[in-house]
């Protein structure tokens, strides 16, 4: 009898690649402008975009990284080159609220993609386990 090998799709794979995640990521970053609960900590960010929109340096950088963190999270060839989740949210005091909010907007940029659940609640979890790096730093 034949042996069937057939690898398991990394999560990655599932979402769709970069260009699905590159589609959620803009999606949730334009929630995350619009939500009241981000405006205390993104405020230098709004700032810079209303004056030099869609061409400044910080939107694009941090679009960059969101992009290469949760392609390499999920097992895609990005490498994440950012600072790390405790130094890139120092001094921000970043409340349980906050997190719980932004990770709603996440929630609502898969929704709108139709993510499955089995890949939305993966996603999820890889980057609910980042909360102590960011809450409370
Ligand atoms: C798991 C959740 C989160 C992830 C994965 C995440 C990821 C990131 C990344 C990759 C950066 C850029 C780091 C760099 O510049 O090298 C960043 C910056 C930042 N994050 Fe988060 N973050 C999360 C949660 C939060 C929350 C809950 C808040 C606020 C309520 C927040 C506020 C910020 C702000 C204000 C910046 C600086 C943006 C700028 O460049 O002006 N983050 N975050």
């Amino acid at each position: 009898e034949e042996e069937e090998m057939v690898a398991t799709p990394t999560l990655y794979e599932r979402l769709g690649g970069v260009n699905a995640i590159s589609a959620v990521v803009d999606e949730f970053i334009g929630r995350v402008a619009a939500n009241p609960d981000m405006k205390r900590t993104f405020q230098p960010l709004l700032t810079e975009v209303g004056e030099k929109g869609a061409a400044s340096p910080k939107l694009i950088a941090l679009r960059q990284n969101l992009i290469d963190q949760i392609g390499e999270a999920s097992g895609g060839p990005q490498k994440y080159m950012g600072k790390d989740m405790v130094t890139a949210h120092k001094g921000m005091n970043i409340t349980e609220v906050e997190f719980n909010s932004l990770a709603g907007n996440l929630s609502g940029a898969l929704d709108k993609f139709s993510v499955p659940a089995t890949e939305k609640n993966e996603l999820l979890t890889v980057i609910g386990s980042l909360k102590p790096s960011i809450v409370g730093k």
